[in-house]
């Protein structure tokens, strides 16, 4: 895990709005954006004391002194604590008043806390990934909105983002209301349903589709619900010791461990305690259309409103069973006490912590963290790991220490941080900054120093326009090329771990290396790269992305080899010409930026040609079937001829070119020829690309072409992401035999020996095309439709990829050619077979069992 600032490679960076104690949340329609709303405008002052205790920044030591009101004696009861901290909590803005009163003096005025209701959208989808705050503009968020607060709460079902009450530091009022916000309309409405009393420092987060637990100071539990005719907020009884009225703790959601069962409804007994809204006894079950809970609520850190009393204990609560549990470490490392930390959850078992306010005991000062923890939750074992120690290695930027941040997950390997409140820091005491942290390792100490090198040496060298131009180039190349752009799983090609870093070491590291340098050493970048090998097997994907790769200025070009050759005398060589000669120009961006209209950049960035069917151009005069005699034959060697001239180096060319040819027919080039396109400066790299043979290597394409669906939780696996619709299903699919994602691909990769790349894609297509069909109802009635499901119960919006969806797509495809690349049509096999079989069912376990005996074998 590393941190850096969002964007990593724009010095120009936008910053974002100046803000603590808001709320955030990432809209789930398009992970690129975020909405921020409300929090402290104001930079210089914050209250962030909790219950009982205020704060204020202090530009003279450098810690900010926390004042409690006296102690009192400690509660006996868990209900007395309870109301000793809802009691506290009221007077909390009193004494922050007061309290910034005696420490800036009577003629001093105390800054203000002004609270925003600001709305804010962050936008990612920008091509150059800089990224954009926008305010929305408050005629555009509909006839009301919500007034300005800080310390609301905030969490999203579908695409509504719900808002739950806070405070406004001006008339030290708190809120019961609760809003809701289209994240596709930007528009609010007020809901119709209200919370019990005024709260603030509340933490709210999802535990199904349709509801939200609350957390309150008051050490209640709220469930708002929204799948009733009129939503409603309930108080629920809870069991267990959990945490003691925490103020301004930090929650999120992690998926349920205890099992339910359709009968096992046992909500209703317990049911509330008390009702809020407007029809008191709608909190039923009956005809709610109620979908099973599958989030627990974890807690962490927060004041208890008692004396120093901060927390360092994290809770969950069980939303099936209702009950509290508090985590036990597994290890003495854990982070300390906090107030109000910033926290995310990855799904699955896992979230990470930023941030907080740790206690000084001694001298009753605090200081803000800036510790980054991961927690791994196991059970009721809670295993804490400090990541990101140092911002993730030598060099790297991360941030300040702060409390009242906002985290949110984007994705689970990526998180952004803003805001948020430095009391140690005078002036700016509020970050602008957009933070990313991501869980690709970024080495930051290298990147700066190849940064300074190539810095100096332009400077040393007194480089010239174009050669400054030319290093420019190969600095972005580098970039591009650099971390994990060269995985596979980056790239989206499976399983060809050794060619990608063949192509790493023998075209990117000279196209990336200072112009310089190759100068001194006296070699040029690789001219051509010709790849071969049967069909299907990925050479055109690998060559389109490489060379998107490698041509980060100008769009790459690809032409089949025929499309060159031409009857007429002249023109084939032609055709060639102007594929050398007349580069698609450099991206509009770049030119934009550039004093002279990006005419040195122009001729410095690479060119990268695709050349399919490369063989069609150097094919032996006997080995190419009608037309490869006569006039197509001498259209071929002069246009040969001219490529080889283009590419040795003897004329000089437009701009650079890379040109990577691609056969599945090598033995058909000719042999004279081939010697000569192996010279160097011409197709120097030849790199065969097979089929997958390894259990491996299969895994790897399966895991590429399965992972949209399975992070989109539309593909049947035991271990689907929380609240996705493979989630949802789960329950009812318990008697099957379901298998984990990691399991699913190792059977696939077994199940697939002797496919190619592309009949292993063909195969996650036939098996979504046939979850589609199942789920548009076309087929519903027939037995496409598993015999265990109901096929009435379908909607499109319950598609889900089956596993037996895979293995019929297998099954079809394994009558046919094995390495067959046509498999687009498998769905009308499967059909064929579907409605020709019987006892389908019985012959695909027993092919499957022959299958996994063959391959298991030593
Ligand atoms: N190694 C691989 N990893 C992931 N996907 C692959 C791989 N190989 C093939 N595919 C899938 O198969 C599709 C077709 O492959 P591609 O066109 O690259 O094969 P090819 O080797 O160029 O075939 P041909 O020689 O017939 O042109 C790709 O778009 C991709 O979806």
């Amino acid at each position: 895990w590393s941190w850096s600032i969002s964007p990593t490679n724009n010095d120009n960076a936008i910053s974002g709005p100046r803000v603590s104690g808001h709320t955030c949340v990432a809209s789930p329609i398009d992970k690129n954006e975020l909405f921020l709303f409300g929090g402290v405008a104001e930079p210089t002052l914050d209250v962030t004391g909790g219950a009982g205790a205020s704060v204020t920044s202090s530009s003279s030591n450098n810690s900010a002194k926390i004042f409690s009101s006296p102690s009192k004696p400690k509660p006996q009861s868990l209900k007395e604590a309870h109301a000793e901290s809802a009691r506290l909590a009221v007077l909390t803005s009193a004494s922050a008043t007061k309290a910034s009163q005696q420490q800036w003096g009577q003629t001093e005025q105390p800054p203000q806390i002004t609270a925003t209701n600001n709305l804010w959208i962050y936008k990612r989808d920008k091509p150059d990934n800089s990224p954009d705050w926008q305010l929305i503009p408050p005629k555009l968020q509909g006839v009301s909105r919500p007034s300005p607060r800080i310390h609301a709460a905030s969490a999203t079902l579908g695409h509504m983002m719900f808002l739950f009450g806070g405070y406004d530091p001006k008339n030290g009022k708190s809120f019961s209301d609760i809003w809701t916000l289209s994240l596709k309309t930007n528009k609010w409405t007020l809901c119709q349903a209200w919370l019990p009393y005024e709260v603030s420092k509340h933490v709210a987060c999802a535990i199904s589709d349709t509801k939200i637990v609350l957390y309150t100071d008051r050490g209640d539990v709220l469930v708002y619900d929204d799948d009733l005719p009129t939503p409603l907020i309930t108080t629920m009884d809870v069991d267990g010791e959990g945490p003691v009225g925490l103020s301004l703790c930090a929650s999120c959601g992690i998926p349920r461990t205890t099992t339910t069962t359709d009968d096992d409804d046992d909500d209703d007994d317990r049911s509330s305690s008390s009702a809020f809204g407007r029809v008191d006894d709608r909190y039923s079950r009956n005809g709610g259309g109620e979908k099973h809970q599958d989030q627990d609520m974890l807690i962490f850190g927060g004041s208890t409103g008692e004396n120093e009393g901060f927390s360092s204990e994290s809770f969950r609560l069980d939303t099936k069973s209702w009950s509290w549990s508090k985590l036990v470490p597994k290890s003495q490392k854990r982070p300390p006490p906090l107030q109000a930390p910033s926290v995310a959850s990855l799904g699955k078992n896992q979230c990470i912590m930023f941030g907080g306010a740790a206690l000084n005991k001694r001298d009753r000062s605090f200081s803000p963290s800036d510790e980054t923890w991961l927690l791994t939750v196991d059970g009721n074992e809670a295993n804490w790991e400090q990541i990101a120690v140092q911002g993730g290695g030598e060099g790297a930027a991360s941030p300040v220490g702060r409390l009242s941040a906002s985290l949110t997950a984007t994705t689970p390997e990526e998180l952004i941080l803003h805001g948020g409140y430095n009391p140690t820091s005078s002036k700016q005491s509020h970050d602008t900054q957009t933070w990313m942290l991501t869980k690709h390792p970024i080495d930051h100490a290298k990147i700066a120093r190849e940064k300074r090198a190539r810095e100096q040496l332009i400077k040393d060298e007194q480089l010239t326009e174009s050669e400054a131009a030319a290093s420019r180039v190969a600095d972005m190349i580098a970039q591009a090329g650099s971390g994990i752009a060269f995985e596979g799983t980056s790239l989206g090609v499976g399983g060809l771990d050794h060619v990608l870093e063949e192509v790493k070491t023998r075209i990117w590291t000279p196209l990336a290396a200072p112009p310089k340098l190759l100068k001194d050493l006296g070699i040029q970048p690789t001219r051509g790269l010709l790849f071969y090998g049967g069909p299907g097997c990925g050479k055109t994907l690998l060559a389109s992305t490489l060379g998107n790769m490698l041509s980060p200025f100008r769009p790459i070009t690809v032409v089949a080899g025929p499309e060159i050759l031409d009857k007429f005398v002249g023109s084939s060589e032609q055709n060639l010409r102007a594929i050398f000669d007349s580069p698609p120009d450099i991206y509009e961006e770049y030119k934009r930026n550039e004093t002279d209209g990006g005419v040195a950049l122009g001729r410095a960035a690479v060119h990268v040609v695709v050349m399919d069917e490369f063989d069609a151009l150097a094919r032996s005069r006997g080995g190419g079937g009608a037309g490869s005699q006569g006039d197509a034959g001498v259209a071929r060697d002069s246009v040969v001829n001219q490529l080889l001239s283009k590419m040795d180096g003897v004329q000089p060319l437009v701009v650079p070119t890379l040109v990577i040819g691609l056969t599945n027919k090598r033995d058909l080039i000719d042999p004279g020829r081939f010697l000569a396109l192996l010279r160097p400066g011409r197709f120097e790299v030849q790199i065969e690309i097979t089929p997958p043979k390894t259990i491996a290597q299969r895994r790897s394409i399966v895991m590429v072409h399965t992972k949209q669906m399975f992070d989109a939780g539309r593909l049947q696996v035991k271990d689907p992401p929380p609240g996705s619709a493979a989630a949802d299903q789960l329950e009812n699919a318990k008697h099957l035999d379901i298998l984990t994602y990691d399991e699913l691909a190792d059977q696939l990769a077994i199940y697939c020996d002797g496919f190619s790349g592309a009949a292993i894609a063909g195969i996650t297509r036939a098996a979504a095309s046939r979850a589609l069909a199942r789920s548009v109802g076309r087929l519903s009635g027939d037995d496409l439709v598993s015999e265990d499901d109901d096929a009435s119960s379908y909607s499109i919006m319950d598609c889900l990829v089956t596993q037996d969806d895979f293995y019929q797509a297998i099954n079809a495809i394994r009558g046919r050619s094995k390495t067959s690349d046509s498999v687009d049509d498998v769905e009308g096999e499967n059909d064929r077979q579907e409605s020709s079989r019987g006892g389908f069912r019985s012959q695909l376990r027993q092919r499957i069992r022959s299958w996994t005996k063959k391959t298991s074998s030593p």
